[in-house]
């Protein structure tokens, strides 16, 4: 069980998040949602300790964040939003330089690896550069790394970003899959379809606050007829003038 107490991260004056509650429980997949800068990331990179909050607490199995960061980490497979590779390297040494950080032996982890190239189509890949990659197989060196070492709790920043539809579709497998093995799965998305495939519990946030949580069953049953990206759009409101549309559109037919 993960639990945030009252989570309040400023960056300088800005008020990236405020006083965020709530409790992750294992066994579910837990989708943070919101509109850009509304906190998502930030409330993330406090979980997988990347940044120390301003104020508020989180625990892990009872265990204070603050107090037993390495213990922690050994449990978290983190996928940021804007993974920091080192494109000289190829896949492998890049998966080899995780595996020695995380101190994991290459038969521990060489059946996992093989098993994730393969189902992300990456075999005839890992002996290239990174720089060489795409978008998309970059993230998918990031996911294939990231979950090497098989930890508990998997906290996936928009993971699916250009991944091509089959490897989000494995994605998501993989994702239930860990979570009906009682294991705990938390990502961020901005896609409101894969969130209502796929979450348990949401987490809708909206200027650094939290305005939603609870299960999206529950979420539907109470906006009865509605898909959850019309409640969604509802409750985090427009941000933006939709008048400006017409005027950009118009501009370019006069
Ligand atoms: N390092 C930083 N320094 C200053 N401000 C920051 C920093 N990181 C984030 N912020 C600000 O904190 C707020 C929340 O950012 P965050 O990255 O958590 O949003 P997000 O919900 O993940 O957004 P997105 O969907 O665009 O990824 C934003 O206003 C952002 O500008």
């Amino acid at each position: 069980m993960i639990e945030i107490s009252d989570l309040s991260k400023n960056y300088g004056t800005k008020q990236a998040l405020q006083h965020l509650t709530l409790q992750i429980k294992p066994g579910e997949i837990f989708g943070f949602l919101g509109h850009n800068g509304a906190g998502k990331s930030t409330t993330i990179k406090n979980l997988v300790s990347i940044i120390e909050p301003t104020s508020g607490s989180i625990t892990v199995d009872g265990l204070d964040l603050a107090e037993h960061r390495q213990e922690i980490k050994q449990k978290i497979a983190y996928v940021p939003d804007t993974p920091d590779i080192f494109l000289q390297l190829t896949a492998m040494e890049y998966w080899n330089l995780l595996s020695s950080a995380y101190e994991l032996a290459e038969k521990d982890v060489q059946a996992r690896r093989n098993k994730l190239v393969a189902l992300f189509n990456m075999a005839e890949h890992v002996d290239e550069t990174m720089a060489s990659f795409s978008h998309g197989m970059r993230q998918k060196a990031v996911l294939i790394g990231a979950l090497l070492s098989d930890p508990d709790i998997w906290i996936l920043d928009e993971p699916m970003q250009g991944l091509d539809p089959q490897a989000a579709y494995d994605l998501k497998q993989l994702m239930k899959a860990h979570a009906q093995k009682g294991k705990t799965v938390i990502f961020s998305t901005h896609n409101l379809d894969t969130a209502q495939q796929l979450c348990d519990e949401l987490a809708i946030l909206k200027t650094g606050k939290l305005i939603y949580n609870g299960s999206v069953q529950d979420l539907l049953a109470q906006h009865a007829g509605k898909s959850l990206e019309e409640i969604y759009l509802e409750m985090a409101g427009r941000q933006g003038d939709s008048h400006l549309v017409d005027d950009i559109e118009g501009d370019t037919h006069e």
